[in-house]
């Protein structure tokens, strides 16, 4: 091996070994070759986190088998009309008109689902079981609290039951029937707080409910805390299109969906069909012209603010400045819900991702836990302030400021403004355009 520099970073409870090899390597071969060891300091066993990356996909993509459990009526539409396949646009017909029922509302007024509840059980119900010699703790969105509330007794029901068809199809777990006490008690299991210690599991069991409801993306994500850094993190994305997605994605149909993306620190990230194909590795793009860049934002102009994500993508600088140093994107944002924004810019799809809430927001971080080591393939939090030696998928994600992602904090992240994303070519410039368009605004 032509070993051209060994670097040795050291965090609070570990030592990760990176060695890059000769620069003279294409740039697949250096992210497949990069070697990344980490060796827990006090007993000097070499860290793994195979069983816990088996058990999270497999519970991520049962979860998303469920969610979609709630569609099985546009198997026999789409039929019916001689269709093969998913069709999209039969997708969000249908399941629209499916939910209806199924929709409640939280106190925070945001939308819940069967869903939600079921698929945060089911996630829980299959950690614990494939995992059972490990400390078990969950941070997640959903609790238990207007399920057990008299007249919820049906909705109860219909969890429980969506809980229990997808683990009779799956078959994995025999013939087990979980009751409806099981399934409060699943759901419940995600009340940890977090923290700097230990092992948690951070679920969000549907992100982007409201993208759900209208038959748009959501994604089930999950993520594994040790010692308050991102170690493995899995996105089930079952609306999301196997091809690279472009601004005019939402009014396309024909289109094969349903994608799991996957990644665990040092070993890069990989997008895998739904229905089970193989996974291939993949890694944001390279582009380094701004102008040739397509930027992902939320569907809910409520959630990050479109007119500044705006201001920043015609951003310019002054003409004495030099004239390279502009974004001046030209393509149209494209708006989607979820972290599915995540998994499609892991492959490239887009160049750059703005997420600016209105002031006072706190961003959860069940919402970005699993999404941002899919993107940066590892947690680079560590590696700060050497961001550039970020060995993985590529991506960079950062608050407005340019801190990592602090997930040791407990249910919160602590952020200066917002949350952005792009290459490591791009970012500098990006961090400048955002910098002088929030100053610009408070002006
Ligand atoms: N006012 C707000 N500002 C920013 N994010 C918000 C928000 N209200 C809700 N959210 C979060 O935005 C998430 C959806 O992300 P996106 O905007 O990328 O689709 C929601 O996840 P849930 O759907 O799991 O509740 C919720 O956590
Ligand atoms: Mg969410």
């Amino acid at each position: 091996m032509n070993i051209n520099c060994l670097r040795i970073v050291s965090s609070q409870t570990q030592v990760k070994v990176v060695s890059l090899f000769s620069s003279r390597k294409s740039r697949a071969q250096k992210f497949s070759s990069s070697l990344v060891v980490s060796v827990k300091l006090s007993s000097s066993v070499v860290m793994s986190y195979d069983k816990e990356f088996a058990a999270a996909k497999k519970a991520a993509s049962l979860a998303a088998r469920l969610c979609q459990a709630l569609l099985s009526l546009i198997h026999i539409f789409a039929l019916s009309f001689g269709e093969f396949g998913y069709k999209l646009s039969a997708i969000i017909k249908v399941q629209n008109a499916l939910l209806q029922s199924d929709v409640q509302s939280k106190r925070d007024r945001s939308p819940v689902t069967v869903a939600d509840y079921g698929s945060q059980a089911l996630v829980s119900f299959v950690l614990e079981r494939d995992l059972p010699s490990e400390p078990f703790s969950i941070v997640a969105e959903e609790d238990s609290k207007d399920l057990r509330k008299d007249g919820a007794q049906d909705t109860l029901q219909r969890v429980t039951d969506l809980v229990n068809d997808t683990l009779s199809i799956d078959g994995s777990y025999g013939s087990i029937t979980l009751s409806t006490e099981d399934v409060l008690k699943a759901i419940d299991s995600g009340k940890s707080e977090g923290g700097p210690h230990g092992r948690h599991w951070v679920l969000d069991p549907i992100d982007g409910t409201k993208g759900f409801v209208r038959g748009d993306q959501y994604a089930i994500a999950l993520a594994l805390l040790d010692e308050g850094k991102v170690v493995l993190g899995v996105l089930a994305c079952p609306n999301l299109p196997s091809a690279s997605i472009s601004s005019d994605y939402q009014h396309s149909a024909n289109k094969e969906v349903g994608c799991l993306f996957f990644a665990e620190v040092g070993a890069g990230t990989y997008m895998q069909p739904l229905n089970g194909s193989s996974p291939v590795k993949v890694q944001v793009t390279a582009i380094e012209n701004p102008e040739e860049a397509s930027f992902f934002e939320s569907y809910e102009a409520a959630h990050s603010m479109h007119d500044l994500s705006s201001s920043i993508a015609k951003f310019s600088l002054s003409e004495t400045l030099i004239l390279k140093q502009k974004l001046g994107i030209k393509a149209p944002p494209v708006r989607i819900d979820s972290q599915a924004k995540y998994g499609a810019l892991s492959r490239g799809d887009g160049a750059i991702y703005l997420r600016l809430p209105r002031k006072g927001y706190r961003e959860k971080i069940w919402d970005h836990a699993a999404g941002s080591i899919v993107v940066t393939g590892t947690d680079c939090s560590f590696l700060h302030p050497f961001l550039p030696l970020n060995l993985e998928a590529g991506g960079v994600v950062i608050d407005a400021a340019g801190n990592p992602l602090d997930f040791s904090k407990g249910k919160y992240l602590d952020l200066y403004v917002g949350i952005i994303v792009s290459n490591q070519k791009l970012m500098p410039i990006l961090m400048k355009a955002v910098k002088e368009c929030l100053e610009e605004k408070a002006s």
